[in-house]
């Protein structure tokens, strides 16, 4: 596979804020939030329920526009793309674990992730190489690779998500509340995880959560209060 070179300069959102439409006015999701994450930088967004941080990691991931305010990934900056434009950028660089498993329930775990490339016509055999390393990288290896997404534990299923969001080799990995469905050790497996997945792929990695006890392996918390970050 020919490897994209990339620029990394990491995330960074200068003064963003986003409102959503709220009866007769509009509510404030996220009142003029500043952030950087470098590359290889592992930080963790807190705060509790309706403080901002979903809309936080959707503005992040190009998903959702801000009214104002800027979002660059690698120093570009998103609002100035064409659709055409981000979406591509949202590919090639940002890699995103939604709460919500996301996983096809017909595709094995390795077809989860090879589902991607056909969309992105690289070569099967290395793709499928690929596909197998990251998984086994995240714990999953031989039989459980080619199990489908019910006969895989919550745990399990969170670990091909993960690999799923790194084959694409992005600079940005996004996480939200990566741990809602597991029992305290697992999620704290998980977080361990994507800290040594930020160290060796080099991601400026941002993860959301309410738990509080899961951020002793994080780089930086920041906290997030009614749309504002501490
Ligand atoms: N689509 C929407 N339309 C209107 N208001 C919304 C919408 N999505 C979120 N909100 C509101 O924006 C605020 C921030 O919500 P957000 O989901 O970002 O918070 P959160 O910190 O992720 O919450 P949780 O931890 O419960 O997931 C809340 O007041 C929420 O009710």
């Amino acid at each position: 596979m020919t490897a994209v070179l990339k620029t990394r300069t990491g995330l960074a959102l200068r003064e963003v804020t986003l409102t959503y439409p709220d009866g007769e006015s509009r509510l404030t999701a996220l009142d003029r939030v500043t952030l950087e994450v470098a590359p290889g930088e592992f930080a963790a967004v807190a705060g509790p329920s309706g403080s901002g941080k979903s809309s936080l990691l959707a503005v992040a991931a190009t998903l959702l526009r801000p009214d104002s305010g800027q979002v660059l990934i690698d120093g570009q900056d998103a609002g100035e793309l064409s659709d055409g434009a981000r979406t591509a950028l949202r590919r090639e660089r940002l890699g995103i674990v939604f709460q919500q498993s996301n996983l096809l329930a017909s595709l094995t775990a390795v077809e989860q992730l090879l589902v991607l490339e056909s969309v992105r016509g690289g070569k099967p055999r290395a793709a499928r190489e690929r596909a197998e390393e990251l998984l086994a990288s995240v714990g999953l290896d031989g039989a459980k690779q080619r199990r489908r997404p019910h006969q895989l534990s919550g745990g399990e299923r969170q670990r091909v998500n993960i690999a799923r969001a790194l084959f694409g080799r992005p600079s940005v990995l996004l996480v939200d509340e990566p741990t809602s469905a597991l029992d305290h050790e697992r999620g704290a497996q998980i977080v361990e995880l994507l800290a040594e997945i930020t160290r060796t792929h080099g991601t400026a990695t941002v993860m959301v959560t309410h738990d509080r006890d899961l951020l002793g392996r994080v780089d930086r918390v920041l906290a997030m209060h009614d749309g504002r970050l501490a």
